[in-house]
């Protein structure tokens, strides 16, 4: 093989956070650039978006999970496997700040170390959006020879094959 690339590269992001912060208008404004018509998310919603990083495409899978108490088992069950987290909270409701260290026990349990950026968005003035995903793809992408999978091999029920380019150098 003449060369090495990176291809197909898939990043799985959850949002988290208490309900009513504005996850799904932020996936909406950053995959979309609208707002959503409808209410609380039931259950967990998908949305997909690719960034190009360094000339290479990174498609995000972004799940977006419900911050309702009763779907709470449902949406950390999606946090395993994550390469990274947007977790949100709601700046005129200090409830949601404070919780915020709950979800981060959540996060932790399962999936990630500390070492959080932080970026006051807004999805209805579109601010610092774009910034925040752009932000949090360069950083999977920094390490995505270990954190990684080529979307071409990816196997939902058994362990990668070794066949991936993702590990070349
Ligand atoms: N002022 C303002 N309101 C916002 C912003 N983003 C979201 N909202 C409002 O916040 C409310 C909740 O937004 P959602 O995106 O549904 O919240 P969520 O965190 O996904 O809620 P769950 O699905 O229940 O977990 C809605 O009424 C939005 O209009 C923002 O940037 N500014």
């Amino acid at each position: 093989m003449a060369g090495c690339t990176y291809r197909n590269l898939v990043a799985k992001l959850v949002m988290t956070g208490d309900s009513n912060v504005g996850k799904t208008c932020i996936v909406s404004r950053y995959t979309e650039n609208t707002l959503p018509s409808y209410l609380s998310t039931v259950g967990i919603d998908f949305k997909t978006k690719t960034v190009i990083i360094d000339e290479t495409p990174l498609k995000l899978q972004i799940w977006d999970t419900a911050g309702q108490e009763r779907f709470h088992t449902l949406s950390v069950s999606y946090f395993r496997g994550a390469h990274g987290f947007i977790l949100v909270y709601d700046i005129t409701n200090s409830v949601s700040f404070q919780n915020t260290s709950l979800w981060m026990k959540d996060i932790k349990m399962l999936a990630w170390e500390y070492g959080i950026p932080f970026f006051e968005t807004s999805a209805k003035e579109n601010i610092n959006i774009e910034n925040a995903f752009h932000m949090l793809s360069e950083a999977i992408y920094a390490q995505r020879s270990s954190v990684l999978i080529d979307q071409n091999v990816v196997n939902l029920t058994e362990p990668k094959k070794s066949s991936s380019c993702i590990s070349c150098r």
